[in-house]
């Protein structure tokens, strides 16, 4: 079921199902995905939904819900084609600077990491911080001490985590960030952070986001992705949620948590989705896209650019989707 509404100029493409539980959903990005990206994507996302919910299904794993999104954006973060970990978006110096948020909602525990340019996965780094530190949120060269104090995989340079495409998009932006965000968001294009919420079948509800941020941006600009209500948010009491689109404006709304609220003061699934993200145009300007999942087994995923694209997996429901209308 697709729905649609427009207020001031802005559109919400909603798309909302009933699952069963254990459930993953995984999302890559909301932003203009060109006609010869679509079918990497879709299959991209697919697949990290469907390793989530081999995570979810396997009796041995302890938080269950932490594990499948975990390995949803880590597929993800590998994958080379999406704006997080190998193929990150590039700063204005033409470095990578990356930032993740992980978030269990059974205990609101958080591990975040930010300006990270050496680790292969920093959502596993974002894990660790949250299950082996007493922080919320390491930032920098501090987080990297932490990485290899940890052995998580880094590489020597953040230029081996560069693709060919995120520099071809570094050079056309000219070191020009205003204009990247004109380009890449307002004008209902944003790019492919990638996220997952992941509900286990003891109820355990689990985000996680990743991305590099957004080309040409100063070198230790933070978004939005790992700061906590912000990028992502969980409450395993209401729901999971993870975002994507221009980061100052998902910031100024606090828009995961405000979607977390909408439910709290009873408005439905696909309802808390809209009005936070014609909020966040109204009162901000910015676009972007949510993927929600709550504890009474509703999925919402709901963008205000053009595409989004997106997967969801258990057992009896799979799908998937990139297009607004
Ligand atoms: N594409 C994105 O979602 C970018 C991310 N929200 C940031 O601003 O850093």
């Amino acid at each position: 079921m697709v729905e649609t509404s427009s207020i001031n100029t802005t559109c919400v493409y909603q798309t909302c199902y009933q699952v069963d539980f254990p459930c993953v959903i995984v999302h890559g990005g909301a932003w203009n995905i060109p006609q010869n990206r679509t079918q990497h994507t879709l299959q991209a996302v697919q697949t990290a939904a469907k390793r989530g919910l081999e995570k979810l299904l396997d009796k041995s794993q302890g938080n269950a819900a932490i594990e499948a999104v975990e390995c949803a954006v880590r597929c993800l973060e590998d994958d080379g084609l999406f704006n997080a970990g190998f193929g990150s978006c590039l700063c204005a110096n033409g470095s990578v600077e990356m930032d993740a948020l992980i978030m269990d909602g059974s205990h609101l525990r958080c591990g975040s990491v930010a300006c990270v340019s050496r680790v292969r996965n920093p959502i596993s780094l974002a894990k660790r911080v949250m299950e082996e530190t007493p922080h919320c949120l390491v930032v920098g060269q501090g987080a990297e001490e932490l990485a290899e104090e940890l052995n998580i995989p880094m590489v020597e340079s953040s230029l081996e985590l560069v693709s060919e495409v995120a520099r071809k998009e570094w050079e056309s932006m000219d070191n020009n960030y205003p204009g990247a965000v004109d380009t890449l968001f307002l004008q209902n294009i944003s790019h492919e952070t990638v996220g997952a919420v992941a509900v286990d079948s003891l109820g355990n509800i689990a985000c996680a986001t990743s991305t590099g941020g957004i080309t040409g941006k100063r070198k230790g600009r933070v978004g939005d992705s790992p700061l906590i209500g912000c990028g992502g948010y969980s409450d395993s009491r209401w729901g999971g949620v993870s975002v994507t689109g221009h980061g100052e404006s998902i910031m100024k709304v606090t828009l995961s948590r405000r979607i977390i609220f909408g439910l709290e003061s009873g408005e439905e699934p696909i309802v808390a989705v809209e009005n936070s993200l014609k909020e966040m145009y109204e009162r901000v300007g910015g676009k972007g896209g949510a993927i929600l999942l709550t504890r009474q087994g509703k999925a919402v995923i709901g963008f205000t650019t053009s595409r989004m694209a997106w997967a969801l997996a258990s057992r009896r429901v799979t799908q998937s989707g990139i297009d607004g209308d």
